[in-house]
């Protein structure tokens, strides 16, 4: 009987943003989009928003590549960085509860404040359009409080005809909208869908729908790039907290409430000076994929 050519992995999940877990240490992986598609696919696969990558590295303790359901690499996983650092823990790839991690959008540190609760130093938001990437030329903006925001002129099929936004990188790319009160199912369906793939982001762009509730407590849902609503967005928690921070909105920490869990951000608001988050890291599952 021939052996079947079998792949195990792990099910995790970082409030409710879920990935399947590989350790690419050995470097033997092809990590082609077919494959990461089929991981990633609800019916004929596994099922997960991402699918995190562990290999060693050269600048620091470990390797983190991040690939998103529709087989695209992308430089960062808020989420996933918390369920990387209890995965490498758990399999006792290390004995040390704060490491240091490479990934596309530089090296960010993650700390095992106890089980399944994990604090990320996510290193520095990036505010400036062009680094986001945004293409801003041509477009009319506004300063509130210390954020430029643009509006954008957008034909979601809603009432909305232009929208004021603001764009923030935390390795990828942000846009985040602000709201009275949360958005509806139909809004994040619709916009969400039309801004994620709208011209004036080059690389597409995950789409915030933020509701400030008050200045230590806001309403978040993210229309992710390549992935569509998740439950949760770590680095989308990140951009939304620094845009509401630099309008004046937010205060230094403030938690961020999304459907599948909260996560908890603090930024001092200083020019380059990096964003912590702080949420849960949760296992579900060990599992082998036939090839
Ligand atoms: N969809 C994102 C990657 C995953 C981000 C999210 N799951 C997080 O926790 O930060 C992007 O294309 O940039």
């Amino acid at each position: 009987m021939a052996t079947l050519n079998t792949l195990k992995f792990t099910k995790m999940h970082g409030a409710g943003n879920d990935f399947v877990v590989l350790d690419n240490c050995a470097g033997q992986l092809d990590l082609s989009p077919g494959l990461i598609k089929r991981l990633a696919d609800r019916h004929f696969g596994v099922g997960a928003d991402q699918i995190l990558i562990v290999e060693s590295s050269d600048l620091a303790d470990f390797k983190y590549r991040i690939f998103n359901a529709d087989g695209q690499e992308v430089q960062q996983c808020g989420n996933g960085a918390r369920c990387f650092a209890q995965y490498v823990f758990d399999k006792g790839l290390t004995q040390k509860n704060q490491i240091t991690v490479e990934t596309l959008a530089g090296i960010i540190q993650p700390e095992l404040i106890k089980h399944n609760w994990v604090k990320v130093n996510m290193g520095p938001a990036q505010l400036n359009p062009g680094k986001v990437p945004f293409i801003a030329e041509g477009l009319s903006s506004r300063k509130v409080g210390g954020l430029t925001q643009y509006k954008l002129p957008v034909d979601s099929g809603s009432d909305l005809e232009e929208l004021w936004v603001g764009v923030a990188s935390m390795g990828n790319p942000h846009v985040v909208i602000l709201l009275d009160q949360t958005a509806s199912d139909d809004l994040v369906q619709r916009l969400g869908a039309t801004l994620e793939s709208h011209p004036r982001f080059p690389e597409r762009v995950n789409v915030g729908f933020l509701h400030i509730v008050d200045r230590s407590r806001v309403h978040l849902r993210v229309y992710e790039r390549g992935v569509g609503e998740t439950l949760a967005c770590g680095t989308g928690a990140c951009a939304a907290a620094v845009v509401g921070m630099k309008m004046g909105l937010i205060a230094e920490r403030v938690d961020v409430v999304k459907a599948g869990g909260t996560l908890t951000i603090e930024w001092s608001g200083q020019q380059d000076s990096d964003v912590f988050m702080t949420g849960p890291a949760q296992t579900v599952f060990e599992g082998e994929f036939y090839l």
